[in-house]
């Protein structure tokens, strides 16, 4: 007897064993399959050298300076070019007009957000990793795109322009005689707007700007340690202290938004902020009239957070970076905001305040500010997506479902191909011009011999425009928060400019933009940009 239970207890483990292997395998057999029809479909683009078994061409780039490999290959391995990063197989695309394809046939559905886990356990979607197709996502974009409408950004402008003077004072108080950080001031700037504009708080970074321990950097901590994980999906098992330092971070940041989540949901947005992005975020409701769960709440707090204040402080020590280094472009911008009333000077030492007014009669700064996008946009890594159904590029390739495809915006506004005139200086001049934004389509579709299983992207004609300058994106899911950006940097620089005559600091001198940046979660500064502001009068 004891025999025989002994036997069907072996019995059933060797079952379950075999379910279980047969589930690994049928997991397995599937990945391989998917893993050979894309290459199949495929490989006969181009690829880079330098891949090896395992980490594919993961092993042939530096993942800080990922913009730069990506261009070098733009440029010598072809536009539309493949390569495998561990097992994912991507496509890059850096040809305008097939940019502008992809970007079409994600509005139709065919191309999805991909899967990207962060990393870190794993928690709920937020605005930016939700896929289009996902109800959720609607409603929260459609939702919260009002607070950025131009009437509200007119409204809440003074906080910019409080925030601005704040700093200002800081700055004086250090004296002129001691270097600026102005890509850590620039943070602190971004930072508070975000927390003043989007949530009616006030975190005074911008206040005590020697405090070394700010918010602000462990929340770019914690997204840096996050895009190193989704580079390095091992990384996540590391037992480093580093690695365990993030872990530690990521607790206390989640602590941060959690707080904030609570304390917005216990003490709602006043009338004031009632337009505010919280605002928004807390009166949103689904068909069945449900709010946002907390969880999800804490997701899109988060991501409104860093996408709003990373990117805009980075992309105004750019644009400081390049009028400190281009004398004539600075003196002219002197003399626009002379030729406005608001440069102190001494004949003028009090000029009128910066209003949002203002904003649109600067011509020159826009110019310089899109120059310095152009140059060095902060969202350099290429945009990724995840093709969901079979999609025909004019050019006669056929992206096929499952494979990776990534925007390469980075290569598109450096490249002399898409007939950018010295694609690598600073000319802020050539935004005089508003075609600039445009490449002309050379190509007509080229259609032939492809199968009848892909959906066409909707295709230029030559002779039709593509947008080459696109740094918030394009497309159904660009940038919800530009208008935000758009008002907060012209402010920042136009009120710096008005107060310093800045320069580099010594320890800066000979360095150029490449020996500056690091692309971490965005293209930003390594290791700081140091100027000497002195008040004008
Ligand atoms: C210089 C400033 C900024 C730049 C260059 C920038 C750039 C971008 C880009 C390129 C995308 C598209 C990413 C993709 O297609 O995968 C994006 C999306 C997004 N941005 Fe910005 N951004 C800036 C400022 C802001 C601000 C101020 C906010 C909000 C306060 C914001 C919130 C977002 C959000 C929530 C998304 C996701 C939209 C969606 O997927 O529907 N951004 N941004």
């Amino acid at each position: 007897m004891t025999m025989m239970y002994g036997d069907s207890a072996s019995l059933s483990l060797c079952r379950g064993l075999l379910l279980v292997a047969l589930a690994v395998l049928t997991t397995r057999l599937s990945g391989i399959y998917r893993y050979i029809r894309i290459w199949l479909a495929i490989r006969r683009l181009p690829r880079p050298p330098g891949a090896t078994l395992t980490q594919g061409h993961a092993a042939a780039y530096i993942p800080s300076a990922k913009h730069k490999f990506e261009e070098a290959n733009s440029k010598s391995v072809g536009t539309l070019y493949r390569y495998r990063n561990y097992s994912d197989q991507i496509v890059v695309v850096s040809d305008p007009t097939l940019e502008n394809e992809v970007f079409a046939a994600e509005r139709d559905g065919a191309i999805e957000k991909p899967d990207q886990s962060s990393g870190f356990k794993e928690r709920e979607m937020n605005m930016f990793s939700e896929k289009s197709g996902d109800p959720r996502w609607k409603l929260v974009r459609k939702g919260t795109a009002p607070a950025f409408a131009p009437q509200n950004m007119r409204n809440y402008h003074h906080r910019i322009v409080n925030t601005v003077d704040r700093l200002i004072s800081a700055i004086k108080q250090k004296g002129s005689e001691v270097a600026v950080n102005i890509a850590d001031i620039a943070q602190r700037e971004s930072f508070d707007v975000i927390g003043k504009v989007g949530f009616g708080r006030d975190f005074a970074a911008s206040k005590d700007i020697d405090n070394p321990v700010n918010t602000f950097q462990q929340l770019t901590d914690d997204l840096e340690e996050s895009t190193l994980r989704q580079i390095n999906p091992w990384r996540k098992y590391s037992l480093s202290k580093g690695k365990r330092a993030m872990d530690k971070n990521h607790e206390d940041v989640q602590r941060i938004y959690t707080e904030l989540v609570d304390d917005c949901t216990k003490r709602p947005p006043s009338d004031e902020d009632a337009n505010s992005i919280a605002g928004h975020l807390l009166r949103l409701r689904d068909r069945d009239g449900k709010p946002l769960s907390r969880a999800r709440l804490i997701e899109e707090f988060a991501v409104f957070f860093i996408a709003g204040s990373e990117t805009t402080g980075h992309t105004v020590a750019w644009t400081l970076w390049f009028l400190a280094t281009n004398p004539a472009a600075l003196a002219k911008l002197e003399d626009e905001l002379n030729s406005n009333g608001l440069l102190k000077t001494v004949q003028n030492p009090g000029p009128r305040p910066f209003t949002h007014a203002d904003i649109g009669k600067l011509h020159w700064l826009d110019c310089c500010i899109k120059e310095a996008m152009r140059l060095q946009p902060v969202v350099a890594n290429s945009l990724r997506r995840l093709v969901v159904r079979p999609v025909r590029l004019s050019n006669g390739f056929v992206l096929p479902a499952g494979v990776h495809v990534e925007l390469a915006q980075y290569s598109v506004m450096r490249n002399p191909a898409w007939g950018w005139e010295a694609p690598n200086t600073f000319k802020p001049e050539r935004w005089e011009n508003p075609e600039e934004e445009y490449y002309l389509a050379k190509h007509a579709p080229d259609l032939a011999g492809q199968g009848s299983a892909s959906s066409a992207a909707p295709a230029l004609q030559a002779g039709s425009k593509a947008r080459r300058m696109h740094p918030f994106g394009q497309g159904i899911r660009n940038c919800v928060g530009q208008q935000l950006a758009k008002i907060n940097i012209p402010t920042v620089i136009a009120m710096f400019v008005r107060e310093f005559h800045l320069t580099l600091a010594p320890q800066m001198a000979g360095k150029g933009i490449e020996e500056l940046e690091v692309l971490r979660a965005t293209l930003q500064p390594k290791d700081g940009i140091y100027m000497l502001c002195k008040p004008r009068a």
